[in-house]
């Protein structure tokens, strides 16, 4: 109006359009604050979740994501050179025809037990996909919803297993009802290691990320004498397994849940290999060809890595150098788990020969 007249511009227009665009600036301000939160809140999941899985982790499940096997009829058979080539070329022709599925199994513990290992064993197997870093869904991001958990997870086709390891679930109190909800037929996978050496491994762990911290030692017994356990305490609280596992069993039978001996995963990979293709039903084509020991690493690694030709050890932080403990105090954290080792060998039904 004011350039037709002549006459000067109305000063409250002028305002109100001022106004107008400092609004629509500040808002696009705040979506892209918001978006990029989101953004930052996933990825930050996955990488605090492992400390030798960097962000990239989720390439574990992509890197997946050109498995061969594939089993369309649902059911489990043996697979000849023909079939396989057959699906390797539909896969190459057409693009990945996988879906994203919830978990059918879960290995949900233990910490520091060797899930790493069974994972990256696992994953071998042509039937299985696998997500490789640990979403921590059940314990710490449930809140996000089944839509958010399934999206995380790699394609799989039908029949074949998707999997994934988070090994805080086994003592978090609320995951066991949240996956009994999810799914009542989801097979469980624990992974269990003298809890002494184990808590002795989760220190070594907790102590190279924080400088200064207190000796193991004085942080396993209270008040700081060598008299009481402090069963609290993280490190030793993760090995009382009898009483985490009472509470998976209130919601899952014992024949849903598989024990992998952690020692025994170390001396005979192909073994307990073999056990746990066994109890997901697959065939067992895991196999003492797999592995090679390697006498520098101390442990035994793949002879080809999933997706490579080259050998394949596990990261420096799985199998490192435990830092030294008082005798006495490893003596007297065996008696305290002695019993409660016993009872958890009872309600195994196995021996895991702990001393
Ligand atoms: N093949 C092979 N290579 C290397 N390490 C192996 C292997 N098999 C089992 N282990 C044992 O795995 C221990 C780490 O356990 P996790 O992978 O469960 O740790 S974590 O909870 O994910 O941090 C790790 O514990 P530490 O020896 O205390 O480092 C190993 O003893």
């Amino acid at each position: 109006m004011a350039s037709s007249c002549g006459c000067p511009p109305d000063k409250g227009r002028l305002a109100a359009k001022l106004v107008g665009m400092l609004w629509f600036g500040v808002s696009c301000a705040l979506l892209l604050y918001f978006l990029h939160c989101c953004d930052f809140g996933i990825t930050e999941s996955f990488s605090s979740s492992r400390d030798d899985v960097p962000l990239g982790t989720v390439r574990y499940g992509e890197r997946n994501g050109t498995v061969t096997g594939a089993i369309g009829d649902g059911k489990r058979r043996k697979r000849s050179a023909g079939d396989r080539a057959e699906v390797e070329g539909l896969i190459k022709e057409k693009e990945w025809k996988g879906a994203r599925r919830l978990p059918h199994a879960l290995i949900i513990g233990v910490k520091k037990g060797g899930t790493r290992a069974l994972l990256e064993f696992l994953r071998l197997h042509p039937d299985i996909r696998a997500l490789g870093a640990e979403p921590h869904f059940f314990d710490r991001h449930y809140a996000r919803g089944l839509t958010w958990y399934r999206s995380m997870m790699p394609k799989a086709l039908d029949g074949q297993i998707v999997m994934e390891k988070t090994p805080r679930y086994f003592v978090s109190a609320e995951t066991p009802a949240r996956v009994r909800a999810m799914s009542r037929d989801v097979k469980l996978i624990v992974v269990v290691r003298d809890p002494v050496t184990r808590a002795i491994s989760d220190y070594t762990q907790i102590a190279s990320k924080t400088p200064g911290i207190s000796s193991f030692e004085s942080l396993a017994f209270k008040n700081r004498s060598w008299g009481q356990v402090d069963s609290l305490w993280s490190p030793l609280y993760i090995g009382l397994y009898a009483q985490h596992l009472e509470r998976w069993l209130t919601f899952f039978p014992l024949s849903q849940i598989h024990f992998v001996h952690g020692e025994r995963l170390v001396s005979d990979p192909a073994f307990e290999l073999g056990r746990v293709q066994d109890f997901l039903g697959l065939e067992r084509i895991i196999t003492d060809k797999h592995f090679y020991f390697n006498k520098t690493k101390g442990f035994p690694c793949l002879k080809k890595a999933e997706g490579s030709a080259e050998p394949h050890c596990l990261g420096k932080t799985k199998g490192r150098t435990h830092v030294h403990v008082n005798p006495d105090v490893i003596h007297k954290l065996r008696d305290f788990y002695r019993p409660h080792n016993l009872r958890f060998y009872q309600m195994t039904g196995m021996d895991f020969g702990w001393k």
